[in-house]
């Protein structure tokens, strides 16, 4: 199967049209609330400060609410005509509203946190897909038991979203609840139906496809007691259980689960697990870069990046023209806006990688290299390391690189790190190496490449971002350096 461990290819092209889409809920979904809105201000009389500020429209009041409903019954109609797959969708009457369902997903145990991020992306797309016909909420996967977080003092398990993202901002791309928040709102933590992808066996053509199938592996078990399925849950696996199992083989892209989850599916909360076997709707459109400039981090790792910065690398957004909109719907910025901050920044993954990917990734001494040829062109003393290295590692290649100042960040006390965990300061690492006047990663680590969309985000030149390390046998080869995935509004 294509993009488990590894970032799926970066040009998933064909998909469902219907994508392309104006942002916000489904007319449907919407309507629910717009309707009630009608209606309060239809009984409410002229002391809504708003409409006294315009007393010919409050004058209207009545005729403008009776054409807002006409309007908005007639475009709910309208949409469940156009609604291709599912002809028995009856149109939502006016006052009758659709409780919103609960779509859960959760990624292969194995994968790392920055391709998580990207299997984020594939379900956001699918539930703001879904939300063209009916209302469907999007809970966030508590992060934990992750195999790169080594540091075992602390307690990595059920993390939620908050800690590392904005909420609000990835609310602007679609509605998204932590999955603790569904509990509460469930009479009992049981999920209601439960599909497990698996990719097909031996296929020869890429084709389109799914359907329930015996399991290749399943990770669940059956409770014989309450019938009802075991398993890790994000690890609330001791009080959560699944009503319904089922694996299902998947050939596709996320959104072509949509027409499966309108018409068979029937629970209000819907999980699927190893959301990574989908593939992305289209791979750097308009909508992939909405759905990834609402991933914004959360501001307390963003103010501890930037504190950073200003501290040891002499860098403010002021003087590195890279303030940031906080809503990043109205932020769009040209390439080559971003200066950055005088120092260079390198990703240097190693630990498990250097393993996996031994000819990407060059020795220390290569390394060090590298990167001084880099700050020597770019006129720059100052160099931030962002790694998994070890310290002995990382003290070896400070010696390499004799001359320059070299950073890597260190939390400010033990409590930030407890509180921010070992994904916390992996992300601070990416926002100080988004914010360098140049930027040097590791060649096909997704963790890299979440840096180079940030600076993408920021407007940096696109030189100042696509580049990466050689690994030593490529000396004297070409080395190949990254795609240039440049954000598109
Ligand atoms: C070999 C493969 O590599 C893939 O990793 P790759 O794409 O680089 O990137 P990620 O999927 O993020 O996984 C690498 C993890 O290692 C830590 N890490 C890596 N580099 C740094 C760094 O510079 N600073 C800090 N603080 N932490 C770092 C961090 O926890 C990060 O999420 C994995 O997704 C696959 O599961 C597999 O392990």
């Amino acid at each position: 199967m294509r993009g488990r461990s590894t970032e799926p290819p970066r040009h998933s092209d064909r998909g469902n049209t219907s994508l392309r889409r104006s942002q916000g809920l489904s007319p449907a979904s919407s309507l629910a609330g717009k309707s009630r809105t009608v209606c309060a201000i239809w009984q409410r009389p002229f002391s809504f400060s708003a409409w006294t500020m315009f007393p010919s429209v409050v004058g209207n009041q009545r005729h403008i609410c009776l054409i807002l409903l006409v309007f908005l019954v007639s475009v709910t109609i309208t949409n469940s005509q156009d609604n291709a797959f599912d002809p028995d969708v009856k149109p939502i009457q006016v006052g009758e509203a659709q409780a919103p369902r609960y779509l859960l997903y959760d990624v292969n145990p194995g994968e790392g946190f920055n391709l998580r991020r990207d299997v984020y992306m594939r379900i956001a797309n699918l539930v703001r897909n879904l939300n063209e016909d009916a209302p469907w909420i999007l809970v966030l996967p508590p992060w934990g038991r992750l195999y790169h977080w080594k540091s075992q003092h602390l307690h990595q398990i059920g993390i939620p979203w908050s800690t590392f993202f904005d909420l609000a901002s990835l609310r602007k791309f679609v509605p998204v609840i932590e999955f603790e928040e569904l509990l509460q709102l469930l009479p009992t933590p049981v999920i209601d139906e439960l599909y497990y992808l698996q990719s097909y066996q031996n296929w020869k053509e890429w084709e389109e496809k799914m359907e329930i199938q015996d399991c290749l592996q399943n990770p669940y078990r059956r409770n014989e007691e309450t019938g009802r399925w075991k398993g890790w849950f994000f690890g609330f696996g001791e009080t959560v259980s699944a009503e319904k199992f089922a694996c299902m083989s998947v050939m596709g892209h996320a959104s072509s689960l949509k027409p499966f989850l309108l018409k068979n599916t029937t629970g209000s909360t819907v999980m699927i697990d190893r959301g990574e076997v989908v593939l992305h709707d289209r791979f750097g459109d308009t909508s992939y870069w909405e759905c990834r400039r609402s991933m914004r981090f959360s501001k307390p790792l963003r103010q501890l990046g930037d504190a950073f910065r200003e501290t040891f690398l002499d860098s403010t957004d002021e003087a590195d023209n890279t303030v940031l909109d906080e809503d990043w719907t109205k932020m769009k910025r040209k390439h080559g806006e971003a200066k950055g901050g005088p120092y260079l920044a390198a990703h240097l993954r190693r630990a498990d990688f250097a393993h996996v990917r031994e000819k990407d990734v060059p020795s220390l001494k290569y390394t060090a290299k590298q990167l001084k040829s880099k700050l020597e062109e770019w006129k720059l003393t100052k160099l931030f390391i962002a790694t998994d290295a070890s310290s002995k590692e990382f003290e070896k290649l400070k010696g390499y690189l004799d001359g320059y100042e070299v950073f890597r960040y260190e939390p400010p006390s033990e409590e930030v790190h407890e509180t921010y965990k070992d994904g916390g300061l992996a992300i601070i690492d990416q926002w100080i190496c988004a914010h360098a006047r140049y930027f040097i990663g590791t060649r096909e680590s997704t963790f890299s490449f979440r840096i180079q969309d940030e600076r993408e985000i920021l407007g940096f030149d696109p030189d100042t971002t696509f580049n990466c390390l050689c690994g030593d046998k490529k000396k004297d080869k070409e080395c190949e350096q990254p795609s240039r995935w440049k954000i598109v509004y």
